[in-house]
């Protein structure tokens, strides 16, 4: 598991260790850890043009002691003071180490082979300042490789969000414990490669928010064993299709078909076309209460017009809501159900329960996902460049695969009958809706290739994905 932490807590666990050390240890441990990190992408230090983008507070201390073990390596090292006040001791061991502070800011990152940005880090409030932002310019249009200190400048490390200019990364190196910014975007997308550096700090063992990895996925997946049958192995129901939407109907299935249950009943109006493509479902054309029994409902792609989700929200087993089954969805007919809840909002979808713009649920995922959760009570898998899902309480997970390629009509259909089938087959809902956006974004992935792709071909793409979690 991938843990991330917010400022607040690394700041504590700072304190505390900070303690029981020398004056000005745990930033030479930083420092030594990024100067490593620096070293390496150079292939070495010794001849490097390095500029360290200086800020007043303690990350440009970070930059500034990293940039002095630069120097008596052989590189030669300039800073560009970019804040009212310069971390004094490490402007000192800068100079000591033979560094010096550039003259023509500009000139310096132009010329340069790598720059540092140590502008902002936890401290950081808001965007970059006009003179950062002219500097991280030039660097961005130089050629050299950009590396962030704990953060990229201007990105908030709680939220992820970015209000204003911030810098663009090639990598980023963090300190002590990942911050939820550094896998959420919009700031993941400035904050490049990452890489840890350990500081030795003692973290709480509930992070804030986390990201599954292949082995906790692989724990998670159900697998039949010898006295396994259909049944024992969950059933899950799909309502979905309409006249006007067959193909909803068919991709949801396809997911479910490729979940993990051991049978898959089709509710609707589109069973031939599902039969057409998946003779193996089991297909029903009155309303779901006479569709025989299930462990799990999918309800929502491609209904249109036709009614909600009530019928289905009466039953007692775990449902899972997405797409038109979303609209108008009553909070309280969702809280009051006696099993759990999935909802699998795109943002729009997400800004309509919230009654907010699309435009603010994407700058601040993080928030409407555990506000979603927290007013329907219910699991909530937030779709998207970075797909979240949140429950009422714990950290919040965020995906880390998939591949914008998956902004394709219909892909969401099939992550929804995935996950319902994972349901079904008996994972708890955060983990179902979370190891269903692994695998789905693992199988765009594979199937993309850095090409475009056809939700179908996500579908057909999810048993390879399997195969690689459970390696
Ligand atoms: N506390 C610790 O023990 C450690 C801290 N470390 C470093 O210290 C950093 C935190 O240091 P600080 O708390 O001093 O805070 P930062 O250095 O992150 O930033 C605060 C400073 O930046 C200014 N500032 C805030 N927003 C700005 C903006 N938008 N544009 C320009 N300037 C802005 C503030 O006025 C303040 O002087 C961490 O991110 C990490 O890099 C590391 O050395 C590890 C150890
Ligand atoms: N920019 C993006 N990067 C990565 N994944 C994305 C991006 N945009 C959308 N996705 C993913 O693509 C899928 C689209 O689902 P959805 O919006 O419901 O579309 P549809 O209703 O057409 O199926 C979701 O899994 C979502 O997380
Ligand atoms: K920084």
């Amino acid at each position: 598991m991938r843990t991330a932490y917010r400022v607040e807590t690394v700041r504590a666990a700072e304190a505390e260790l900070m303690a029981k050390l020398p004056d000005g240890a745990l930033m030479r441990r930083a420092a030594a850890g990024l100067a490593a990190a620096c070293a390496g992408m150079l292939g070495g230090a010794y001849g490097a043009r390095v500029v360290l983008l200086v800020g007043s507070g303690d990350n440009g201390g970070d930059a500034l002691y990293a940039g002095a073990r630069l120097a008596r390596r052989g590189a030669g090292v300039s800073a560009v003071l970019l804040g009212s006040r310069a971390h004094e001791a490490g402007l000192a061991a800068l100079r000591g180490a033979g560094g010096r502070v550039a003259d023509d800011p500009v000139g310096a990152v132009e010329r340069a082979d790598l720059v540092v940005d140590g502008i902002t880090g936890i401290g950081g409030r808001g965007g970059l300042r006009p003179d950062a932002a002219e500097v991280v310019r030039a660097a961005r249009g130089s050629g050299a490789v950009l590396v962030a200190v704990d953060l990229p400048s201007g990105v908030d490390a709680d939220t992820g969000e970015v209000a204003g200019e911030a810098v663009r990364a090639d990598a980023t190196v963090t300190f002590g414990a990942y911050k939820p910014g550094l896998l959420i975007d919009p700031a993941r997308e400035h904050a490049g490669a990452l890489r840890l550096v350990d500081i030795g700090l003692a973290l709480p063992p509930v992070p804030d928010v986390e990201a599954l990895q292949h082995e906790d996925v692989a724990r998670l997946l159900p697998v039949p064993v010898g006295e396994s049958d259909k049944y024992r192995r969950g059933v899950v129901g799909v309502v979905a299709g309409s006249a006007r939407y067959p193909g909803a109907a068919v991709l949801a299935v396809s997911g479910a078909l490729r979940g993990g249950a051991g049978a898959v009943r089709y509710v609707g109006p589109a069973g031939d076309a599902v039969l057409a493509r998946h003779p193996e479902t089991l297909v029903h054309a009155g309303p779901p209460a006479k569709a025989g029994r299930v462990q799990a409902w999918v309800i929502g792609p491609g209904l249109g017009d036709t009614p909600g989700a009530d019928d289905v929200l009466e039953s007692d087993v775990p449902v899972l809501v997405d797409a038109d089954g979303l609209r108008n969805l009553d909070p309280s007919a969702v809280r009051s159900r006696p099993a759990p809840t999935v909802l699998t909002p795109h943002a729009g979808e997400a800004a309509a329960l919230l009654g907010t713009a699309r435009e603010d649920v994407e700058s601040r995922r993080l928030e409407a996902v555990r506000e979603l959760a927290g007013r329907y009570g219910a699991t909530v898998l937030l779709k998207g460049s970075t797909t979240l899902v949140a429950s009422a309480d714990g950290p919040v997970r965020v995906n880390p695969t998939g591949t914008p390629w998956l902004a394709t009509a219909g892909s969401g259909d099939v992550l929804s009958g995935l996950a319902g089938s994972l349901l079904a087959a008996g994972l708890a809902p955060r983990d179902a809706a979370s190891a269903g956006a692994y695998l789905h974004g693992l199988a765009a992935r594979r199937a993309s290739r850095g090409a475009p792709v056809a939700a179908y071909d996500v579908a057909e793409a999810l048993p390879a994905a399997w195969r690689d979690v459970r390696g």
